[in-house]
């Protein structure tokens, strides 16, 4: 994993931008983007933070709003919810909460909870079972359909699921569509008219997604010259990141104790803790969280005065993935090192005596893993998770690693959990584990109508995947309150904006590596970083001492542990920053180029869009300002000169 190579991952927008969201929302809503009294009327009148996840349904959701739907709505899915807690296995509740989700325009929880009830009823019709957890799914639900209906009759009961699978069909490609994943809606449209094969509502969805794909598709040609390219963006969607407004508050802060456990693990080495900040060129002080508010935005600190080229922190993970299964056993199931010669002798191999499909590097990486989310993966195989697919997903098409990063950390989660309740111990909220809770989203302001990046989603990655994990778990999805689809959508949005990328070619395959480094992610961007960083790949350029742990011990090569030593002498107190981008400059240029500095500060855009308050940036935005004005005084005078 070369420095250069290495950056902070990030799901948001990809080129393929243009062709989806973007598109719909100029037909849907014009006046969002040009008027800027529709937007303070709009604002005033309307509750932001319900218009919904979908790029394409926020025209009809202000509608929806002005019409004065909302409140009946959201009454409608508390009723829903409670219902569902009594009849956790009635497709019929989980239809109608994915219809509700899709009024509210948060179609990417409907397409789950159209996707949960398919399971439901795909298990009651002995279809798919691989997907059925707990076993007796089947019955549960003829149980549960033939209560609803007060009959225990075959014949009513089988009528009845035929009426809800053409239901969740039609409820499942209507999200879809709503979350522009052309693709995938016609992937299930087609399922849905091989069983309904003259459905009106069916048909008419099957038509406007042939439309919209070939119009994006078409779109996309003219954009990019390559296959691969336009393959990947054609068939991604994509949704705004957004907070789920149904979900309590607490579970999107972040406290002063979560930030003291933090700190506790770092005080070992007394040299740099996590504090909170302001963002920007302002040199305001943070305002102090009371025991249970949010702390804000957080950045890491030097401790102590720190010297050029003293190590800061070595940071080791259990959460490293890449898309090469452990089953391979190419690399050390816990912390990602490589386990072939020379970097590794066969004989230093550990392998467990519980299962065969996975082995370590060392003893305390065994121990690590058995003691922990290895008790919940052991013996079940996820290799389907990384079937002909890579990270970046088959034919490229959006990423896997989400879903593989998934499985970590819910295995973690869950092996928490276990041990908990051995212990008699309340379980955690996902939300609110410790190594879910320290990451943040990045989501928009809370009073931006439209946020201005999507993010890609797939139904596959998003959805399918991670229900499968959760049910190969051991989690009833049906009964557990924990693991909804925004649960998993939120822990999905904290890890694109906290995991980073490398590749590697160690054992002798080029693979791409993504890691959730739970200290390192405190690190905020400078273009002027007093701190760099590396992963664990030993290469010419790359000299012994990056594989040196915080005692001098060697780590091994290839594994998830990131390093970070001081660029500069640094002063107790000041915060410690790192590049997302490698060399924030790029190559010098200023061309347009992949790695010039446009490109580079273009990159970061996902992260802050009037650049990272650094020296350099604040100086390109003054030059940005100054342009722009020439711009609008160029603009006037040509009005005026067409007036006259
Ligand atoms: C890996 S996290 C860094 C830690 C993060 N600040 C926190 O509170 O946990 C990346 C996020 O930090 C924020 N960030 C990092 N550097 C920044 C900068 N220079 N200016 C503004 N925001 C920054 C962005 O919101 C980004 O999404």
């Amino acid at each position: 994993m070369q420095g250069v190579e290495q950056t902070l991952a990030s799901g948001s927008d990809s080129p393929g931008n243009g062709g989806g969201g973007e598109q719909s929302v100029q037909i849907l809503v014009p006046n969002l983007e040009t008027a800027s009294d529709d937007l303070e009327y709009l604002k005033a009148r309307i509750r932001i933070e319900w218009l919904g996840t979908s790029t394409f349904f926020l025209a009809h959701n202000v509608e929806l709003q002005e019409g004065g739907h909302l409140e009946g709505l959201i009454a409608y899915r508390k009723a829903l919810v409670h219902d569902m807690s009594i009849s956790p296995y009635d497709p019929s509740l989980r239809i109608d909460i994915s219809s509700v989700d899709s009024k509210l325009g948060f179609t990417d929880t409907g397409a789950a909870n159209a996707h949960r009830a398919m399971i439901l009823i795909e298990a009651a019709l002995k279809v798919n079972t691989f997907l059925q957890y707990p076993r007796n799914l089947g019955v549960l639900v003829h149980n549960a359909i033939g209560k609803r209906l007060g009959t225990d009759s075959p014949i009513i009961i089988a009528e009845e699921m035929t009426s809800l699978q053409l239901q969740a069909y039609q409820e499942l490609v209507n999200s879809l569509l709503g979350c522009g994943a052309l693709w995938d809606g016609l992937v299930q449209v087609k399922a849905g008219l091989k069983r309904f094969p003259r459905d009106p509502e069916l048909l008419e969805m099957q038509g406007e997604l042939k439309t919209a794909f070939l119009a994006r598709h078409n779109g996309l040609k003219e954009l990019f010259d390559n296959e691969r390219d336009i393959l990947a963006s054609s068939r991604t969607g994509k949704i705004y990141q957004k907070k789920y407004p149904w979900m309590a508050q607490d579970m999107y802060i972040r406290t002063p104790g979560l930030l003291r456990k933090v700190n506790k693990g770092l005080a070992r080495h007394g040299i740099c803790e996590v504090k909170a900040v302001v963002f920007g060129p302002a040199l305001q002080s943070p305002k102090m969280a009371m025991e249970n508010e949010d702390v804000g935005p957080l950045g890491m600190f030097a401790a102590r005065d720190i010297k050029m080229d003293e190590r800061i922190l070595v940071d080791h993970c259990v959460t490293g993935i890449s898309d090469v299964s452990p089953a391979k056993l190419h690399h050390c199931e816990a912390c990602h090192a490589a386990l072939v010669y020379p970097y590794m002798a066969p004989s230093d191999i550990i392998k467990p005596t519980c299962c065969k499909s996975v082995a370590f590097c060392s003893q305390a990486c065994h121990d690590t893993a058995l003691a922990g989310y290895h008790r919940v993966t052991c013996k079940k195989s996820f290799d389907w998770l990384f079937q002909d697919q890579g990270l970046m997903g088959k034919d490229g098409c959006g990423a896997r690693w989400r879903a593989i990063m998934f499985l970590r950390i819910a295995a973690v989660l869950l092996a928490d959990a276990k041990e908990r309740g051995k212990k008699g111990e309340p379980v955690v909220h996902p939300l609110q584990h410790p190594l879910v809770a320290r990451m943040a989203a990045n989501y928009p302001p809370a009073d931006q109508v439209q946020p201005e990046v999507s993010h890609d989603w797939q139904h596959f990655e998003n959805v399918v995947a991670p229900t499968r994990i959760l049910m190969q778990l051991g989690i009833n999805i049906f009964t557990d309150t924990n693991w909804t689809p925004e649960v998993i959508q939120t822990i999905f949005w904290r890890v694109e904006n906290n995991a980073n990328m490398g590749k590697t070619n160690l054992t002798g395959k080029e693979i791409i590596m993504v890691n959730v480094n739970p200290n390192y992610l405190f690190f905020n961007h400078s273009c002027e970083p007093n701190v760099s960083w590396h992963g664990a790949v030993p290469s010419g350029d790359v000299s012994i001492k990056w594989l040196e742990g915080m005692n001098g011990e060697i780590l091994k090569p290839g594994c998830s542990a990131v390093w970070c030593i001081a660029a500069r002498d640094i002063k107790k107190g000041e915060e410690l920053k790192i590049s997302y981008v490698g060399n924030p400059l790029g190559s010098g240029g200023d061309g347009e180029d992949e790695d010039g500095r446009p490109a580079k500060r273009a990159w970061l855009e996902k992260w802050f869009d009037r650049g990272c308050g650094c020296r350099i940036c604040e100086e390109e935005n003054i030059e940005i300002d100054r342009l722009e004005a020439n711009e609008l005084e160029k603009q006037k005078t040509m009005e005026m000169e067409s007036d006259l």
